[in-house]
């Protein structure tokens, strides 16, 4: 077995008694801010279940092409459904993977020139017809995983010295959440870009990876596997979370190294926002903190909105220039 590199966090410690919500809290503290990368167990989501949905990826990218394309993304303004292999772009290379996308469940918003382009997120998902069980079973674990992440987030409110409800007015109305169930085929002998390195637009992700390596994380000691541990989820910090503590948490980059040939690699990323007409709070740390958080990276070519949608938005629009093209014409020109 790998020995494995990055901590490992049981989040049923957060539920006990005074002395073990404090050892998750310290563990939590310093895996945020040495890596922002970690390992999520006892979080009471059955392993069962994981397999289920990690089942349902594999019958969803099994299905026959003309059942994935009825469900393109490129037909939605609001992002959701498949993209094969080829059709997203991270740092401007092509990404070696196929997905499926979901966000919460909504109704579509009329849109006018006056509101802020963010507001085209907004819509419905696409479900496959062949797969009639898919809508209710990854609904739910969007809710599950929607709550856990709630959980996670009032944690690391603690960690920064700040009310457990510190980011609450962000989410009264509904955190933005987004799911994706991901296909890495294996490549030939030359390690290939699954998907190219990136920071997650939200305040956290949470990763759910089948038996095979690939995932990678880049620390001070340069890149290092995020190798599969049974159970778990793998837990990372969203630029919103790098925002809200003026850089004291980082947004950690990260990638996927593609499966090699005859090896595919199945996944579901969860990524959980504020709700998307929230700004992310710039929160008044107390000074030990204050004096560590030297402001949220500076990138020209990924600029940090504290504008929720705009965040969101600004990370779509770069991955899918399919969709960008068709629905965001007149916004492709300055993102
Ligand atoms: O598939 C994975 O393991 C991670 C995917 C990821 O980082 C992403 O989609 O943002
Ligand atoms: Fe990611």
């Amino acid at each position: 077995m790998t020995s494995l590199q990055l901590p490992v966090l049981d989040i049923s410690l957060l539920h006990g008694n005074a002395v073990s919500r404090q050892h998750f809290l310290q563990q939590l503290a310093v895996a945020a801010r040495d890596i922002g990368f970690f390992y999520l167990t006892g979080h009471g989501i059955s392993t069962g279940q994981q397999q289920q949905i990690l089942q349902l990826a594999r019958q969803f990218f099994a299905l026959p092409e003309p059942e994935k394309q009825a469900v393109s993304m490129v037909n939605s303004a609001h992002f959701r459904g498949y993209t094969q292999v080829g059709g997203e772009l991270t740092q401007g290379r092509v990404d070696q993977r196929e997905q499926f996308d979901i966000m919460r469940e909504q109704t579509a918003l009329a849109l006018n020139s006056a509101m802020p382009a963010w507001q085209g997120l907004v819509g419905p998902n696409q479900w496959p017809a062949a797969l009639p069980l898919m809508q209710t079973a990854l609904l739910q674990w969007q809710q599950q995983l929607s709550e856990l992440s709630v959980t996670l987030l009032s944690a690391f409110a603690q960690v920064l010295q700040q009310p457990a409800t510190a980011f609450a007015n962000t989410l009264q109305d509904g955190a933005y959440t987004h799911m994706k169930l991901i296909r890495y085929p294996g490549t030939s002998a030359v390690a290939q870009q699954g998907v190219g390195a990136h920071k997650d637009p939200g305040y956290l992700t949470l990763v759910l990876q089948d038996q095979h390596s690939g995932l990678e994380v880049l620390t001070d000691n340069g890149w290092v596997d995020a190798a599969p541990l049974a159970g778990a989820f793998v837990v990372n910090i969203g630029e919103l979370l790098e925002l809200a503590s003026n850089g004291y948490l980082k947004a950690t980059l990260h990638r996927v190294v593609s499966p090699p040939k005859g090896i595919e690699r199945f996944s579901c990323a969860f990524f959980m926002a504020a709700q998307l007409d929230a700004t992310v709070p710039l929160l008044n740390l107390p000074a030990e903190l204050a004096a560590q958080a030297k402001g949220p990276a500076s990138d020209p070519n990924n600029p940090l909105f504290y504008q929720v949608g705009e965040n969101v938005l600004k990370g779509r629009l770069r991955s899918h220039p399919d969709v960008a093209r068709k629905h965001y014409a007149a916004l492709t020109q300055v993102v």
